[in-house]
């Protein structure tokens, strides 16, 4: 009889690790054909975690992949709603209550034209990495509807929230499921959601929703927390490798609320931040861009990041806004939207030489743009933990509003700080661990998963 060496030993369970992982994504392909974003974000996460498997066999007996990319539940439903012209028009809303495991559902809700079920899968699924590395009590999940709000009036809009909160009002609550902003949803909408979710239940509930106005049951320090937990996951990422804002140039696609308030931190951090960009196009201001400026066009919906240009004569506006990419920067921050960064546009900014790139959007560069900036070294900041400032913010509110009391600025923005660089410790950790070293996408999905995995494990399955 031939002795089995513990080489081969090793082998085999690596082995059996890769193929429970393609056993998996296989199925998951099958349930969802179609859905691209989402199996780009389930794809991301599967080969990040097989060296997770092979040194845990019971979350393979425990089936946690196959139930960890099922949403726990899906609603799907009718939004009607009249313009004011008093034509009706039909939009569809959704709310993916994807893992309830460590928390009630937490997650944003968009509003833009694209959304549709691959969209809302994708950011709930990410949403439970997200949310599991913060270290705070919440589940994940994600909502939003198809319906666009650039072209449409205050009025309209409040018309539109409400019928979405008619409908929605049914699957949330503050020990449920707690909603926020996101895409197109912003303070105002949050309060015509919160107004017309009061009205239904006939009573106030502080803590069924997040980002609300400071002036009504929000916190403070909500709206700065993801552009500037960017920036503070960032900071910790370019200091271990001796390197800094201060005197880095930065170029920050979108100009809504993560893009400004990140542009905001790195000036405030010595930066020179030279273009920022919407849908349309991008400006360029070699002198540095003037975030009061972009602030005050972009508190109204309906105003374009091109009307900078006429209070700035040394700016220019440039249409293509994936063009922005090809601006020569040390450190590029996509703020905007999923796949905005693809691998030509890592390309220029690798041939340009950029050192740093952090995901302020959820999903901004593409699985090919990673490859190049991994490949060339360039410091890569995942969106799971670098745009996670945001919900750990929400999460302060909720507990604020359940303490009926309110933190100031500096208190939150100091646990905010801590909170990023707990997170990065924590990337930094995982991906050691599991022998990759500094690879911080690996380490946030493999830190974030490992959290939900242990509690999935002791809850049973189900
Ligand atoms: N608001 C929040 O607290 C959080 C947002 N995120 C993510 O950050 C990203 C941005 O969200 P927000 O700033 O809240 O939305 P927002 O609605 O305030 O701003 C989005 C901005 O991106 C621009 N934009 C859209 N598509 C673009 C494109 N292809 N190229 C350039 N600009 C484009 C829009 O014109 C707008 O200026 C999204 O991926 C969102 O999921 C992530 C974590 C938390
Ligand atoms: O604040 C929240 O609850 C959610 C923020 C969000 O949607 C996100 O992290 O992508």
């Amino acid at each position: 009889m031939r002795l089995i060496n513990s080489t081969e030993v090793q082998l085999e369970i690596k082995n059996k690790a890769n193929d429970y992982v393609h056993e998996v994504y296989a199925l998951v392909k099958k349930r969802n054909p179609d859905e691209a974003e989402f199996l780009q974000a389930t794809r991301e996460i599967f080969d990040s975690l097989r060296p997770v498997f092979a040194q845990h066999p019971e979350y393979i007996a425990n089936g946690i992949l196959e139930r960890i990319t099922e949403p726990e539940r899906i609603i799907t439903f009718r939004v009607a709603w009249e313009d004011d012209q008093g034509k009706v028009h039909v939009n569809r809303g959704f709310r993916v209550q994807f893992n309830s495991e460590l928390g009630p559902y937490k997650g944003g809700i968009r509003f833009h034209p694209t959304v549709n079920s691959s969209i809302m899968k994708f950011l709930a699924f990410e949403q439970i990495f997200k949310n599991a590395l913060t270290g705070q009590p919440i589940g994940a999940g994600k909502g939003g509807s198809d319906f666009d709000p650039k072209g449409k009036s205050e009025r309209e809009v409040m018309r539109f929230t409400q019928s979405f909160m008619t409908e929605l009002s049914k699957y949330i609550g503050p020990d449920t499921d707690v909603p926020a902003g996101d895409i197109g949803v912003g303070k105002r909408e949050i309060g015509y959601m919160f107004g017309q979710y009061k009205r239904l239940r006939g009573g106030y509930a502080a803590g069924v929703l997040t980002g609300k106005d400071p002036q009504h049951g929000g916190s403070l320090g909500r709206k700065e927390a993801t552009g500037y937990g960017t920036i503070y996951f960032v900071e910790e990422m370019l200091r271990g490798k001796n390197l800094q804002f201060r005197g880095s140039t930065v170029v920050v696609s979108g100009s809504g609320n993560v893009s400004t308030y990140a542009m905001e931190k790195a000036i405030q951090l010595g930066a020179k931040v030279v273009a920022c960009s919407d849908s349309s196009g991008y400006i360029y201001d070699g002198n540095g861009i003037d975030v009061e400026t972009v602030k005050r066009l972009k508190e109204n919906a309906n105003r374009r990041i091109w009307e900078y240009v006429k209070d700035h004569p040394t700016a220019e506006y440039h249409e293509d806004c994936s063009s922005i990419w090809s601006i020569p920067c040390d450190i590029a921050l996509p703020c905007a939207t999923q796949n905005e960064l693809d691998e030509a546009a890592a390309d220029w900014l690798v041939i340009n030489g950029v050192k740093a790139v952090g995901e302020g959007a959820n999903m901004p560069c593409t699985k090919e743009a990673i490859d190049v900036f991994q490949e060339n070294h360039v410091l890569f900041a995942p969106a799971k933990a670098a745009n996670a400032g945001g919900v750990a913010v929400s999460a302060m509110e909720m507990s604020q509003n359940s303490m009926r009391l309110n933190w100031t600025f500096e208190e939150v923005d100091q646990k905010l700080h801590q909170v990023m660089k707990d997170i990065y410790q924590s990337c930094i950790n995982a991906a050691d661990d599991f022998g990759h070293p500094g690879n911080l996408a690996m380490g946030a999905n493999i830190a974030g998963f490992l959290k939900v995995a242990d509690a999935m494990v002791g809850h049973g399955i189900n």
